[in-house]
C-alpha cells in the first residue's frame, strides 16, 4: 500500500481542466463524482446511465497517474469487459498517463489479466513450454481436428444433434470432470457414466490440447484457478503487486470472471489491495446476468457509492428509462438545458417501404433542428440501432429489414482480398474508406505472418495497432500516419501503381517493428489483383439517410453501449418467440408492453423479459435530445394503442 495518498482540490481542477468543457465541474448538489473521486477506500460505485461514471474513473487516474510511482513500488489496475472499452480509456487519458500505462501498472481486459499473470505463468511453470495460443476460434479449429482424425467414428458422439459444438464446448471443472461450458454443473454433463470409454476420450482429448499449450479463454480461467489453489501466496503477491484496482463495466463481468477477482482482490475483506468496482445492473448486456441473476454475481457491499443524476438525457426520457430498469433506480436528468422533445413512438406498417422509418426520423429531426429543439450544430452522432441485425427469414423484422442498404454497407467496410493491390484497386472514392482499407490491408498482411498482440494473444486491430506503434515506435506510428495520408491521396487521384511500390518498400520497416520480415505474406503482396464489380454504385453510398450530409448510422445497441448520442432510433427486432399462436411474443413492444406504459419491470417478469428491458434500457439511455421507437402497426394496435400520450408522442410513419 503506497503511503497515504490524497486528493486535493487543485487535483480535481486538474481533472476538469483535461476531460470538461469550461463550462461543466465535477461538482453538483449532492457532490456524488467528487465523493467517488476521492474514495480510495474499498467501495462499489453504482451510477445511472450518462452519470460520468467512467469519466469520474478517468478523473481519479489522472489524478493518481501525477502521484506515481508509488514508494512501495506497487502499481495501478484498471480492467474492463472488453478491449473496446479499455481503448477507449486508452484514448481519452493517454497522453496524460505515461507512468499509468506502462510497468507496474495493467490496464486491460479481464481476460488479458487471467492470461497474463495467472495462466500463462503457472502453464510454464507446470509444462516449462510456453501457451502456444488462447483464442476460442483457433482452439475450436483444432478440436474440429480432432474430431475428424481420432473421434470421428464415435457413435455415441454422433447420434449428438451437434457433435462439434458440443465437443468444442466441453471444459474442465476445477477437479477435472467434463462440464458443458464454464459455468455449467457436472450433473447437467450429457455423458452420464464417468468411467465410460467415451467420457474417457473427450477427457483425454481435452488434456492433449491443454497439454499442447491450446486453449480457449475459458482454459485460461480453469489454470489460473489451479494456480491459485496450488499457490494461495500468488494472492498476496497481487495484492502488493496492485494496491488499487478499478475495474469498470462492472455487471458485465460473467460470474466466473467476478469469482476470480474476487478471490484476489476481495480476499472476503482481507485484500491489501483497494478494490473499485463501478458499473450499472441495469446495463448488464453481456453473458453477466444471463445464466445466473446479476444479483447473485455482482452481490451489494456494505460500502456502496452511488450517482443518480444523468448529464446526458431529459427529464421526459428518465420518466420512461424508470420502467425498464430491472434493479428498481432513482434516475434523474441533471443537464443543465433540458430539452422539452417526449420520446417518440413510431409506427410502421406493412406497405411502408423498407427505408421509410428511418426517413421518418430524419425527417423529425430536420423539424426539431428548424424549430431549435435540436441544435443545428449538434454535438453528438445520431444512430439507428436494433437488437438483432442479423437478416432473418419470413416474417422476422431485424435491422436489414428498415435498411436494405444496411448488410451491403457493413460487408463492404470489411471486404477482405486476398491481394495487396485489391485493395488499392477496389478502394472507394473518400479518403476515409480508402485509409480504413489500407488499414485492413496492413492487418491482413499482420494476420498473415501470424503476429499478434501479446496484450491479448489476438489478432491486432486498428486501435491496438496505433496504440502498440506509438508506445514502442514512436517513429514508425508517426511514419504510419504520414503514410496512410499520402496513400489515400494517391490513391484518390489514380496513382495505384505508385502507391503498391511504395508499400511494398515500407513493409519491411513496418514488420521490422514486430521482429519479422516478409515471409508467409509474399505471395498476397505480389499477386495480380481482382476488381470486384458492384452492380449498382448507389448501393454503396446511399444519400437518403443523411443530416447535415452525414449519414445516420446504423448498428446493434451492444455495439452502442457506453455512447452518447444527440438521437438515438430503436428499431423493434425478433428475438425468439415466446408462446404459440396469437399470444406469442418476439418483438420489445410485445414483452415490454407494460414498461412502454408506466410499469416497472419486476423480478417475476420471465427471462426473456428481463433480457428484452436490459437491451431497451441501454438502447434507450443514449440520447441527449431525442428517443424515438419504431413498432409495426399490428403491435401498436394490440399492446400499446393506450399508451399515455402525455409521455410518449405517437405518429404514423
Ligand atoms: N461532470 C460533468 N459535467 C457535465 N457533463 C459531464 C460530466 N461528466 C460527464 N459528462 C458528460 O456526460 C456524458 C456521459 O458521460 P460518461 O460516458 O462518463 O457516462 P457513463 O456514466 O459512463 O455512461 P454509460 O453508463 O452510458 O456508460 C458524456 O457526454 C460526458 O462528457
Amino acid at each position: 500500500m503506497p503511503a497515504e495518498t490524497n486528493i486535493t482540490d487543485k487535483d480535481i481542477k486538474y481533472a476538469e481542466s483535461i476531460l470538461l468543457d469550461a463550462d461543466e465541474s465535477f461538482e453538483d448538489d449532492k457532490n456524488e463524482r467528487i465523493d467517488f473521486i476521492r474514495n480510495l477506500e474499498t467501495i462499489d460505485l453504482h451510477a445511472v446511465p450518462g452519470s460520468g461514471k467512467t469519466t469520474a474513473l478517468l478523473a481519479k487516474l489522472l489524478i493518481l497517474e501525477r502521484k506515481l510511482p508509488f514508494e512501495d513500488g506497487s502499481g495501478i489496475m484498471v480492467i474492463s469487459h472488453t478491449n473496446n472499452a479499455i481503448d477507449e480509456i486508452k484514448n481519452e487519458i493517454g497522453e496524460y498517463c505515461p507512468k499509468l500505462f506502462s510497468y507496474p501498472n495493467f490496464i486491460g481486459t479481464i481476460q488479458s489479466f487471467v492470461n497474463q499473470y495467472l495462466a500463462k505463468p503457472f502453464f510454464n511453470q507446470v509444462t516449462k513450454e510456453k501457451i502456444s495460443k488462447i483464442n476460442d476460434d483457433f482452439y475450436n479449429e483444432r478440436v474440429e481436428n480432432y474430431y475428424n482424425n481420432v473421434l470421428r467414428d464415435n457413435f455415441w458422439l454422433n447420434k449428438r444433434a451437434n457433435t462439434l459444438g458440443f465437443l468444442q464446448n466441453i471444459r474442465f471443472n476445477e477437479n477435472n470432470m467434463l462440464i458443458s461450458g464454464i459455468n455449467s454443473k457436472t450433473d447437467d454433463f450429457a455423458l452420464k457414466n464417468t468411467s465410460g470409454k467415451t467420457y474417457r476420450k473427450l477427457s483425454k482429448m481435452k488434456n492433449i490440447l491443454l497439454n499442447q499449450g491450446i486453449l480457449c479463454y475459458d482454459d485460461a480461467y480453469y489454470l489460473a484457478n489451479k494456480y491459485l489453489k496450488k499457490y494461495p501466496e500468488i494472492k498476496n503477491l497481487l495484492q502488493k503487486r496492485f494496491s488499487y484496482v478499478f475495474v469498470d463495466e462492472m455487471q458485465d463481468m460473467d460470474i466466473h470472471q467476478h469469482n476470480i477477482l474476487e478471490k484476489i482482490f476481495y480476499n472476503n475483506g482481507n485484500s491489501k489491495s483497494i478494490y473499485q468496482r463501478i458499473g450499472d445492473r441495469n446495463q448488464a448486456i453481456y453473458s453477466g446476468g444471463t445464466n445466473f441473476k446479476l444479483e447473485e454475481i455482482w452481490k451489494s457491499r456494505e460500502n456502496t457509492l452511488k450517482i443518480t443524476g444523468s448529464y446526458r438525457f431529459s427529464k421526459n426520457i428518465a420518466t420512461v428509462l424508470q420502467n425498464f430498469a430491472l434493479n428498481s433506480a432513482d434516475i434523474k436528468s441533471i443537464k443543465s438545458e433540458n430539452t422539452k422533445l417526449k420520446p417518440h413512438l413510431l409506427i410502421y406498417n406493412d406497405y411502408n417501404s423498407q427505408c421509410e422509418v428511418i426517413q421518418r426520423f430524419i425527417r423529425l429531426i430536420n423539424k426539431f433542428k428548424t424549430e431549435n429543439k435540436i441544435p443545428e450544430d449538434y454535438k453528438y452522432p445520431i444512430k439507428a440501432v436494433s437488437w438483432i441485425t442479423k437478416e432473418k427469414e419470413g416474417n422476422k423484422i431485424t435491422l436489414p429489414d428498415y435498411c436494405p442498404k444496411f448488410n451491403k454497407n457493413r460487408s463492404t467496410s470489411k471486404t477482405e482480398y486476398n491481394s495487396l493491390e485489391s485493395y488499392l484497386i477496389n478502394s472507394k472514392n473518400n479518403f476515409k474508406e480508402i485509409n480504413n482499407d489500407l488499414l485492413n490491408m496492413l492487418l491482413k498482411i499482420l494476420r498473415i505472418e501470424k503476429v499478434v498482440n501479446s496484450d491479448n494473444d489476438r489478432y491486432y486491430t486498428k486501435s491496438s495497432l496505433f496504440w502498440y506503434l506509438k508506445k514502442n515506435n514512436k517513429e514508425q506510428y508517426e511514419k504510419l500516419k504520414l503514410k496512410l495520408y499520402d496513400w489515400s491521396t494517391k490513391i484518390i487521384k489514380g496513382n495505384n501503381s505508385e502507391v503498391s511500390e511504395d508499400i511494398k518498400d515500407y513493409l519491411d520497416g513496418f514488420l521490422g517493428v514486430f521482429g519479422i520480415e516478409k515471409n508467409k505474406s509474399i505471395e498476397f503482396i505480389n499477386k495480380d489483383p481482382k476488381k470486384i464489380i458492384i452492380e449498382d454504385e448507389t448501393d454503396f453510398d446511399c444519400h437518403l439517410c443523411k443530416i447535415n450530409n452525414k449519414k445516420i448510422e446504423l448498428g446493434s445497441v451492444h455495439s452502442v453501449k457506453g455512447e452518447t448520442h444527440t438521437a438515438t432510433l430503436y428499431l423493434e427486432s425478433f428475438y425468439q418467440k415466446d408462446g404459440s399462436g396469437e399470444n406469442a411474443k418476439s418483438y420489445e413492444s410485445q414483452r415490454l408492453n407494460k414498461q412502454f406504459k408506466n410499469e416497472k419491470i419486476t423480478d417475476s417478469d420471465n427471462k426473456r423479459t428481463k433480457k428484452s428491458a436490459r437491451i431497451a434500457y441501454v438502447g434507450f439511455s443514449r440520447p441527449t435530445h431525442l428517443l424515438a421507437f419504431a413498432v409495426h402497426k399490428d403491435r401498436y394496435d394490440k399492446y400499446l394503442s393506450d399508451i399515455n400520450e402525455d409521455v410518449w408522442e405517437v405518429i404514423e410513419v
